[in-house]
């Protein structure tokens, strides 16, 4: 029997928009349990990725189960660590599909931001128990009484729910902890019920495959049960579980309202799909709802370097997208860079922090050309309707200050630097989020980049027709500037269909490299001749062009200045 009934036991999350604090209150819940001494060392131990520590943001959920007394009980809690960045929503719904609480952490000097209300609606349509709490009360600025205003207001919870802490130095911290035993219904579900477990979140381990975290929602499970997924109908070996303290405690079975990991063979991540349900193979049971998979949002190609690396890339790509099943992967190639993928994204920061990785983690170089968003083209010329941009849906004041502000916006006007502008515009005061609301009709045009008349593929781009003319006339600019002279003229055209729009010419120019040695020295010009064709090979060749590849990237990355 476990140590912990259902009754004693409270599954939670930690939500908050980035940099309120979760990974700081999380190290506090974890070192106050006992989980992790307290030293300066475990800064942030659930964030465990090199990418998390240097970007100080939280990436792939972690999981930790806590052991916390009180009023004489031991009650076991299990955190789950979320990410706090829009792109990657879809780890925080996932996360609490397996809680039945949330901490909903709040700067005490930002007050509410966008995430903050995207997450509390993911929390409160899942019908969890919501404590809210009002962090970083120690700073100079800090101002708990207006958050709890706009917590009345925005959120409909009574201000005396609100906790004030700071959980960088510890300050009220025990409140929170009693809270969750308090305030969070405890997860339900019998011992005696058949086996039932939800997947929430999987990764791949180069030694013992794939290794699941799972809430049991029923019965028990124990090592050498026979267990089925539910979604491929297949049938495991239990080899290893436990409990999550961060690090893996394995155990001898796993209980009804428990948390932990279960190892059992599987070789795939798509074999322990996230939302899929595990059961016992003598006990067949209904299989959970699920989720809705990730959609990707943000596509971009990547290549090698250099096509030697090609094969150690594809490896690595693979390796990688084992732990992220968000990730989408098709083969590509391009004329200027050879073979390589097409990689589509939940958003723009997803795909920086997977370029990261594959550099960090495995050593890859990378050669990521400028994103795109996906579109629906209609082939014909029946697209009329004049759309503007940004469309407003409407407006809430969450305070004399703050105001919350709906649009509908075209999803390539928002990846790339969006959200940049909008911090820097308003001083950083602004906060943005944002959600898919499918395809909508716009006045697009395809435009094509021409050298000699010869159309690049690769720098073919899809633009609005009011903004084809000055990104056409900067993309020829920008290659004018990094194209080197050659022995005949080249032509730099934008066209749209048959028109061209923007023109540039790189006169003609012989580098006679042979000019300076005069005499009879043989080896030295053999040598300046080396050096001119190892410069050569540093270009792609386009028709008869050669386009230096620094070139591509810097043409293709920065399309509009
Ligand atoms: N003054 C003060 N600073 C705090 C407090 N809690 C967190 N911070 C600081 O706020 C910054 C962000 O904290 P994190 O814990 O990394 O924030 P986060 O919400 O986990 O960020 P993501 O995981 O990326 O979403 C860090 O520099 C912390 O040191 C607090 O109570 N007081």
């Amino acid at each position: 029997m476990s140590k912990f009934p259902v009754d004693k036991i409270r599954n939670f999350c930690i939500i908050a928009h980035i940099d309120h604090g979760k990974s700081t209150l999380a190290d506090r819940l974890l070192e106050m349990t006992g989980a992790i001494a307290k030293t300066e060392k475990n800064k942030q131990v659930l964030d465990k990725l090199q990418v998390e520590r240097e970007r100080g943001i939280t990436v792939k959920a972690q999981t930790a189960s806590l052991f916390y007394s009180h009023d004489g009980q031991e009650y076991l809690l299990n955190l789950i660590d979320t990410p706090g960045h829009v792109d990657f929503s879809y780890e925080v719904s996932r996360s609490l599909s397996a809680c039945q609480g949330v901490l909903l952490i709040i700067d005490a000097n930002q007050g509410i931001q966008a995430q903050t209300v995207a997450n509390f609606y993911l929390a409160f349509e899942a019908q969890l128990a919501i404590i809210p709490v009002i962090n970083k009360i120690d700073l100079k600025n800090a101002n708990p009484e207006r958050v709890e205003s706009q917590i009345e207001k925005v959120f409909d919870i009574p201000r005396e729910e609100c906790i004030r802490i700071s959980a960088k130095l510890g300050t009220n911290v025990e409140a929170v902890l009693q809270a969750v035993v308090e305030r969070i219904p405890h997860p339900g579900g019998s011992v005696d019920d058949p086996f039932k477990a939800l997947v929430f979140d999987s990764n791949f381990d180069h030694y013992r495959g794939v290794v699941a975290n799972i809430a049991v929602i029923g019965g028990r499970v124990k090592k050498g049960d026979k267990i089925v997924s539910a979604h491929l109908s297949k049938t495991y070996e239990v080899n290893e579980l436990g409990l999550l303290r961060p690090e893996e405690h394995a155990t001898q079975k796993l209980f009804a309202g428990q948390v932990g990991y279960i190892i059992a063979g599987m070789k795939d991540v798509k074999e322990a799909q996230i939302g899929d349900t595990l059961y016992c193979l003598e006990r067949p049971v209904q299989a959970l709802p699920g989720f809705k998979p990730a959609k990707a949002m943000v596509f971009a190609g990547m290549y090698p370097m250099d096509q030697s690396e090609h094969p150690a890339l594809r490896s690595a790509i693979e390796r990688l997208t084992l732990n992220d099943s968000s990730v989408t992967v098709q083969r590509d190639s391009s004329l200027a860079l050879g073979a390589g993928w097409r990689l589509g994204f939940l958003g723009l920061l997803h795909m920086e922090v997977f370029n990261q990785r594959l550099e960090q983690e495995y050593n890859a170089s990378v050669i990521v050309t400028s994103p795109t968003v996906p579109y629906k083209a209609i082939l014909s010329s029946a697209k009329l309707i004049k759309s503007r941009r940004g469309v407003q849906k409407s407006v809430v004041y969450i305070d004399e200050q703050r105001v919350m502000l709906k649009y509908l916006f075209p999803l390539n006007e928002i990846v790339v630097d969006f959200y940049d502008l909008l911090k820097s515009m308003s001083s950083g005061y602004a906060s943005f989020d944002y959600e898919n609301a499918d395809y909508q009709a716009a006045d697009l045009i395809k435009m094509d980049i021409l050298l000699n008349g010869r159309p690049v593929e690769e720098l073919t781009t899809i633009v609005h027709r009011e903004r084809a003319y000055s990104m056409g006339k900067a993309m020829c600019e920008r290659l004018k500037e990094s194209i080197p002279r050659q022995m005949f003229e080249i032509a730099i055209q934008a066209a749209i269909g048959s028109k061209v729009i923007a023109r540039e010419t790189v006169k003609a120019f012989r580098k006679n490299v042979l000019a300076k040695c005069y005499g009879g020295d043989i080896t030295r010009k053999m040598k300046l001749l080396k050096r001119q064709a190892e410069g050569k090979k540093k270009m792609r060749r386009i028709g008869n062009i050669d386009v230096p590849k620094d070139a591509f990237i810097s043409v293709l990355k920065r399309k509009e200045k």
